[in-house]
């Protein structure tokens, strides 16, 4: 069988005196786009910190690309856009870009192809600080993608778009796993579960499903993934999901 990408066993996070994670395990295919799901505080940004190695306090298995998490040989493999797009608002998009390229050894000219990719060509020239909300975070986007890391790790990278630009991002994500990346996306919006390969349901702390989106649908006899969420909720709240139970691929807590 293919190495996962992502591997993990048996996860615990602390954050202060919170266990945001208490003994969690999945595993993340190649050339995916898997989709993180959940409501606000339920742990999607603690773990993605802790899949691209900048959680502290974890405990547990946890491979990414068959090394461990935040090993230095994984620097210019995974790539990770943060929710905050952290760039520099006194320099153009593609300054921004140039530098970042740069500072991963990224080849030249690599700045133009991600610009392109994110559909942020007529903007090239703008300082940042002149860009919409939703312009800025594709300026962070592009950065992730700089050098083709073979994971992307993107924290909520359509929050606050409307939703043409929605649909161009996720058509890009796709095109993306098409050609070989693995991309771990979350989103605390359920509707988003349609356009991923493969979904992690989280609930305070707990993978409430390993599923994909058709499967969500059709054990939960839903029609939309906010109703089928909310069908596997009540279920684990009847007991059927334990808590740090491994769940496998395909299974739905219903
Ligand atoms: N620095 C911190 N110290 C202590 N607890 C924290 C810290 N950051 C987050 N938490 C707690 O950890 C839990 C998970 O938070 P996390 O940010 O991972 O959730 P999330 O699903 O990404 O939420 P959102 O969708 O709102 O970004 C929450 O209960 C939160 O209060």
């Amino acid at each position: 069988m293919e190495q996962a990408t992502v591997l993990v066993r048996d996860l615990k996070v602390r954050r202060g005196r919170k266990t945001v994670f208490d003994g969690i395990g999945f595993e993340i295919p190649r050339g995916e786009v898997t989709g993180l799901l959940g409501p606000s505080g339920c742990g999607k940004t603690t773990l993605l910190r802790a899949i691209v190695g900048v959680q502290a306090g974890v405990q547990g298995e946890l491979q990414v690309l068959g090394e461990s998490a935040g090993s230095r040989s994984l620097r210019t493999r995974v790539a990770y856009a943060t929710q905050a797009a952290s760039v520099y608002d006194d320099l153009s998009v593609r300054q921004n870009l140039a530098f970042f390229a740069r500072a991963l050894g990224a080849p030249r000219g690599d700045e133009d192809r991600v610009i392109d990719l994110v559909g942020l060509r007529d903007q090239a020239k703008q300082r940042v600080e002149a860009l919409s909300g939703g312009q800025r975070n594709r300026v962070s986007l592009a950065a992730a993608l700089l050098g083709s890391p073979e994971l992307i790790v993107l924290d909520e990278p359509t929050v606050g778009l409307d939703p043409v630009l929605r649909a161009e991002l996720w058509a890009l994500f796709r095109k993306l796993a098409s050609e070989g990346a693995t991309l771990i996306v979350s989103s605390h919006v359920m509707d988003e579960a349609l356009h991923c390969d493969r979904l992690l349901l989280l609930r305070e702390g707990e993978i409430v499903a390993d599923t994909t989106p058709s499967n969500l649908l059709e054990s939960t006899g839903e029609r939309d993934p906010e109703a089928a969420f909310l069908a596997v909720i009540a279920g684990a709240g009847s007991g059927a999901a334990m808590p740090g139970h491994p769940r496998h691929a395909g299974e739905v807590a219903s």
